[in-house]
């Protein structure tokens, strides 16, 4: 006997512009983000029995992804997330949770002798804000929202120590009071729980500085500290992020170390370039360690 113990479909990679024209001003704002939306609630039977009744298609999300970017702001990507969301839920009885994930590019307007361009924008970044919504029928915890920044590669030449790990039989790093500390920063805070679209608009001024003061925070962290460890310098950024945004419950960080290795060169006429003589490095593409973790308000 098979049963189906879990199930959620809809439409994934959904990429929209939009631009905000400022009449006034004759500025314009754009945005670009891809949107994924996937639905569950009572739809088993169009896997078990194929009863496509209660499917509203893939193809009229994508369509309702375009119209509710037109019909509402697009910033910041929480509100519009949560927008989206609720709207399957008000429209579809049956529809139980909307599951709604916003990726938004980064277009940062050019300065062109030193004034702000009107409608012109540069990619200043791969990084991306990302904004994940779960809208439920669940009383209390009906918007839950979590936000972050992913891709945010960044690198410091010194300023990073490891030592005081473990050494057996297993063990051939050598323990180092200076290295290169390279990572790609994947953090996300957690929003408490919204009990409506209305409660998150009264707060919805807090995304935005969120976002500015995580970000923020993560590089002059990773900057200005002497890192004892991957592990305790993402355990600062959290605490700081939680102290900087107070309506979250926690933050999380997943983070690369991405090694650069030294090259031993004294077969070339004895060349030094290990320990404090190190210049040109080897950047591997893997293995990479990968540290994770999360910090929530005790
Ligand atoms: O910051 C680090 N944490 C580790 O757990 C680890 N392990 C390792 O080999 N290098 C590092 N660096």
């Amino acid at each position: 006997m098979a049963r189906l113990s879990s199930a959620r479909y809809g439409k994934d990679n959904v990429r929209v512009y939009k631009v905000d024209r400022d009449e006034a001003s004759g500025t314009h704002t754009v945005t670009e983000m891809t949107v994924c939306v996937l639905l569950e609630g009572a739809i088993d039977a169009s896997y078990t029995d194929a009863d496509n009744g209660p499917v509203v298609a893939t193809d009229s999300m994508k369509n309702t992804i375009y119209i509710k970017a037109k019909e509402h702001p697009v910033n910041p990507p929480e509100l519009y997330a949560a927008i989206l969301g609720q709207h399957f839920l008000d429209t579809y009885a049956h529809v139980s949770v909307a599951n709604v994930d916003v990726k938004a590019k980064r277009w940062t307007r050019m300065v062109i002798d030193g004034k702000p361009h009107p409608h012109s924008f540069y990619r200043d970044g791969e990084d991306t804000r990302n904004v994940t919504a779960r809208v439920s029928r669940d009383a209390g915890r009906e918007i839950e929202i979590s936000s972050g920044v992913a891709g945010l590669l960044v690198l410091k030449s010194t300023g990073s120590q490891f030592h005081g790990f473990v050494r057996d039989e297993f063990t051939t790093l050598p323990e180092t009071w200076d290295r290169i500390l390279s990572t790609d920063v994947d953090a996300t805070w957690r929003w408490k729980p919204f009990p409506s679209l209305q409660a998150l608009r009264d707060s919805v001024d807090v995304f935005d500085k969120a976002w500015d003061d995580a970000r923020a925070i993560t590089m002059k962290t990773f900057a200005e500290e002497d890192s004892p460890s991957v592990q305790n310098t993402m355990y600062k950024m959290c605490e700081k992020i939680l102290d900087a945004a107070p309506a979250t419950e926690s933050v999380s960080y997943a983070l690369p170390n991405k090694h650069y290795f030294e090259i031993d060169l004294s077969w070339h006429k004895g060349t030094k370039n290990t320990g404090k003589d190190a210049e040109v490095y080897a950047p591997q593409s893997g293995p990479n360690g990968l540290i994770k973790c999360e910090v929530s308000r005790s």
